[in-house]
């Protein structure tokens, strides 16, 4: 796991083996310290580079080894063998140096790095801290303001920026590994005492204080009940108030208070859950390896709303020339004039030059027929959607792909009314679509694999984080939702009040509780989807009480705030009141209070006190329970997939890992009795009843999440 050579006669080149990352697993910490003892051991060896193989220096510890107890040899020592040791160490920086990774650059006593490296501290991330020695030397390498700022919020910094903070020596266009071959001929002559970065007295800023707890409050501000980042700002100050190898004891008992709490577990889960839902698979057996998607070098958008522009900038930002249709002068002129300021400020933050030649605007629907691709980004109507699907099936080549953006709508038939229903499949972006990470690929029962992968890949270009999904109403992400806003309004009927859930929510991670995102997201949305699907409007059946549609529970209440002309932040008020139509400060409103008090009065509820216990049980436990639904459904086909759209499309706080997650750690038995419980006070909501694959998943012994997909047999798979 570590290569050694001896070149030009006098130094060794140790090279990392552990593709693709050469984390620093137990056999590679072994190898390191064999290659490391034998080269200050040899007399002929004068100078050590280390470097990584296939151009990436290395990722860090292995996480994949923080599920069990840590053994083997340990970091700090065989950093601080490097460090000590008489013959100059270079560290060669390709690629990445990430956590553990920098910290063994950080001991080694010169670093080089190429230009297009990225080096870093991302532990917090993992909800950890650097714990080889990161906290400790990196601040007195370069100081404690910048050193906090990495370490605290895990972010990685290119090669120019790690240069310019002092964090490597010199930077190079060439093989940095050959570079540090004769940097290390030329370093040996030198006295080394200044390069051991743990000696080096602590530049400390006199307002220390002032700057330590400014920074536990911007973090606290961020990240409500986050522990790794203050753990950090902690082991930070031990490095500006102790001595080294104190601070080193300090930073080492704050990683032990870190490793194995649920935060950590939770965060590394989600790492790894990004990366298994980017490799979707379909029942067919094809998959993320074995089908090859189209290349897109022109696209159509039609309607240019906000979806549509977000989806405009997304595109012409990754260099896809961009079709925008729209069907009005007007609106063709306004959606222009937004698409091309996104663009430009996009491009001002970037540092680059806005790509606005590759963006066409016109009215003629015509003008889409030889395009690669058509996001379709029109209003949520499908009478309008089908209509439009008809005409793209006549105007635009045969080997064209149709998406739609569709939020919920069946794109299947969609698919239906076109002359090539295997070429039709749902991208579901998240709004504002240029800024929204979250993009779910739905597949519909004759979107071939070749359609899928191009969307899939396609988004991946794009920066999103794609998930591979199958057609019901909703698809997973907002037919999840629906259980969970439905919870919330109950609640409201039964005593709550808006910003008593939504406080609960909050202090439970969410950075918006359900409320005050329905007011930002706007009321009219969903009492529009209501109205199609006939729970309130005209087509209610005339029979159902007001607080009862369909045979089940139904809270009109975000029906009557619409009605009275309440939509949320951009009217001024809805569950809310804000200073002025469109804005931000959310302050309780009498007059809910007040609409509450006389529903409850008219329905002869009594109100009575809620726990936040209750209230985040009912949110959250429902919404894991249609997640199971999802599973049972075939819908997604891992609970790692619902995860990674709760949390990239909803806002799930990340150190709770995602819904399906979150069950995992309360534990099924618990989810699955509370959810009996409610069912039972409240049998007229089904979404309480508990899914047959959560009672499975319980009758076998509750197995860990990532044993779930063996339990999980479907009778139909819609992907
Ligand atoms: C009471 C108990 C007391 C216990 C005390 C314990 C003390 C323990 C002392 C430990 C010392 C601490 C050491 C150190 O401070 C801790 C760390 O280093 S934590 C790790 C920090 N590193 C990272 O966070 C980097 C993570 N990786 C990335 O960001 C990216 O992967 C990348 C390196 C930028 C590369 O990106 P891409 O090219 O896009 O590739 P992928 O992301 O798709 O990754 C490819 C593949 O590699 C897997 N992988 C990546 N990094 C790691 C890793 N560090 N460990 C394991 N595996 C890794 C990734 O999952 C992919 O594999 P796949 O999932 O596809 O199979």
């Amino acid at each position: 796991m570590a290569r050694y050579e001896l070149v030009k006669g006098s130094l060794a080149l140790i090279t990392l083996t552990n593709p693709p990352v050469n984390a620093l697993s137990s056999a590679v910490r072994y190898g390191i310290t064999e290659k490391i003892k034998r080269a200050l051991g040899d007399p002929k060896v004068k100078a050590v580079v280390i470097c990584g193989e296939n151009e990436r220096f290395c990722g860090g510890a292995d996480i994949r080894e923080f599920a069990a107890p840590m053994r083997g040899h340990s970091l700090v020592m065989l950093f601080d063998d490097i460090e000590a040791g008489e013959k100059p160490v270079i560290a060669a920086i390709e690629g990445v140096a990430l956590g553990g990774g920098f910290e063994l650059a950080l001991a080694c006593h010169y670093r080089i790095a190429h230009s297009k490296a990225r080096l870093g501290l991302p532990e917090v991330t993992l909800g950890l801290l650097p714990a080889a020695g990161g906290t400790q030397r990196l601040p007195r390498l370069i100081g404690i303001p910048a050193a906090l700022e990495l370490i605290t919020t895990g972010h990685h910094v290119s090669a120019q920026e790690a240069l310019k903070l002092g964090m490597v020596d010199q930077i190079t266009d060439e093989n940095a590994c050959k570079m540090a071959v004769e940097f290390a001929l030329r370093a040996v002559a030198k006295p080394l005492s200044s390069r051991r970065i743990s000696t080096l007295t602590m530049p400390c800023p006199p307002n220390l204080d002032a700057l330590f707890e400014a920074v536990t409050m911007q973090v606290q501000k961020k990240a409500r009940g986050v522990m790794a980042p203050l753990a950090c700002i902690q082991a930070v100050r031990a490095a500006a108030t102790l001595p080294y190898s104190k601070g080193m004891k300090r930073e080492s008992e704050l990683m032990a208070s870190l490793f194995s709490s649920s935060q950590a577990r939770a965060l590394q889960y989600c790492f790894f859950a990004q990366r298994t839902a980017g490799k979707w698979t379909l029942p067919s057996g094809a998959q993320w390896s074995n089908i090859k998607p189209r290349d897109i070098r022109r696209a159509a958008v039609i309607g240019l709303g906000t979806m549509g522009r977000g989806i405009a900038v997304s595109l012409a930002r990754v260099g896809i020339s961009v079709i925008a249709v729209e069907t009005e002068k007007k609106l063709l002129e306004t959606g222009r004039q937004m698409v091309i300021g996104m663009l430009e400020r996009d491009a001002k933050r970037r540092g680059v030059t806005a790509s606005l030649y590759l963006l066409q605007f016109t009215l003629s629907l015509q003008d889409v027929k030889d395009v690669d691709i058509v996001i379709e980004a029109v209003f949520e109507d499908m009478s309008l959607k089908k209509r439009l699907f008809r005409d793209l099936s006549k105007v635009c080549r045969p080997s064209t792909l149709l998406y739609t953006n569709t939020s919920g709508l069946d794109v299947d038939a969609l698919a239906g009314v076109t002359d090539r229903p295997h070429m039709v499949a749902g991208m579901h972006f998240f709004s504002p679509a240029h800024v929204m990470k979250l993009l779910e690929v739905i597949c519909g029962p004759r979107s071939s694999s070749e359609t899928i992968a191009t969307a899939m890949s396609l988004g991946k270009r794009m920066g999103k984080v794609c998930v591979a999904v199958g057609n019901c109403p909703g698809f997973v992400g907002n037919r999840m939702v629906k259980t969970y806003t439905d919870q919330a309004n109950f609640l409201l009927e039964e005593g709550a009040t808006p910003e008593q859930v939504d406080g609960a929510l909050e202090e439970f991670g969410f950075a918006m509780g359900v409320f005050r995102m329905s007011d930002l997201a706007g009321l009219d949305v969903g009492w529009r989807i209501r109205k199609e699907s006939g729970l309130t409007g005209p087509d209610v059946d005339p029979k159902d009480p007001p607080h009862r549609r369909q045979g089940h529970r139904y809270s009109p209440i975000p029906d009557m705030l619409c009605e009275q002309g309440r939509m949320g932040q951009k009217t001024g008020c809805g569950w809310y009141v804000y200073e002025k139509p469109g804005g931000t400060e959310a302050k309780p409103d009498p007059l809910i209070q007040k609409l509450l008090e006389g529903y409850r009065v008219r329905y002869s509820i009594q109100p009575r006190k809620i726990s936040s216990q209750e209230l985040i049980e009912r949110c959250l436990y429902v919404l894991a329970n249609e997640g199971f639904r999802v599973l049972e459904d075939g819908i997604a086909v891992q609970p790692e997939d619902i995860d990674v759209i709760y949390l990239f499309g909803y806002g799930f706080p990340r150190h709770r890992g995602g819904p399906m997650f979150y069950a995992n750690m309360v534990g099924l038995g618990r989810v699955l009795d509370r959810l009996e419980h409610y069912h039972h006070a409240h049998p007229d909501v089904p979404h309480l009843k508990p899914s047959q694959l959560l009672k499975k998943l319980v009758a076998c012994g509750s197995p860990p999440i990532q044993k779930w997909k063996e339990h999980i047999k479907t009778m139909h798979s819609h992907l």
